[in-house]
């Protein structure tokens, strides 16, 4: 079996199985991309503190659930290949997992953002006037870090990258 020798091998596999997920699971850029969205969102709109962390708490937990739920998929594939009543049972139990936190956290984004949505452009167009600099860099880095994450799937090189390794599913 392998082992990681160090902390930082750790963290090197762990950052792997990230870009892994990013790179092979459509669900997840979706959530990722939805998340930048309810980011930008909750910035223009000066987003209270606490409600921008619990935002972010959820859609964390979004994020984690489906990439158990790609764990799940890729040991399922490899203990049971065949079709089996069980096999079944962990994969949609898995996924049944993405589906509740991503219905809690959309209740959720609705009770926060749905009073104050109808501000958007005129809190956009205070931040332009106040923090132009600070607007056009946020914006910048944004697009960078999504442009990334569209760039990785056709890049991705990583272990099981040709396996029949759960495949944009
Ligand atoms: N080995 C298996 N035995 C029985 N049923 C299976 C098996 N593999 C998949 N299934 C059924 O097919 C469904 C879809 O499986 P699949 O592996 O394609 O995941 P998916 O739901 O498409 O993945 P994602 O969550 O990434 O969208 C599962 O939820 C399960 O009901």
């Amino acid at each position: 079996m392998k082992r990681a020798e160090s902390l930082q091998e750790s963290f090197r596999y762990a950052f792997s199985g990230l870009a892994y997920a990013l790179a092979t699971q459509r669900n997840l850029r979706l959530h990722f991309f939805t998340a930048a969205a309810v980011m930008v969102l909750g910035w223009l709109l000066d987003l209270p503190k606490r409600e921008f962390i619990v935002v972010l708490a959820a859609i964390m937990v979004v994020m984690v659930a489906e990439m158990m739920n790609t764990a799940v998929e890729a040991v399922v594939d490899l203990a049971s290949p065949r079709i089996h009543p069980l096999a079944q049972t962990a994969k949609d139990v898995a996924a049944g997992a993405v589906l509740l936190a991503a219905v809690g956290a959309a209740l959720l984004g609705l009770w926060v953002f749905l009073p104050r949505i109808t501000s958007v452009g005129h809190q956009f167009m205070l931040r332009w006037d106040n923090e132009r600099i600070l607007t056009v860099l946020f914006l910048i880095l944004l697009v960078a870090i999504l442009g990334f994450v569209i760039w990785l799937p056709h890049i991705w090189k990583g272990p099981s990258a040709g396996a029949s390794a759960p495949h944009d599913q």
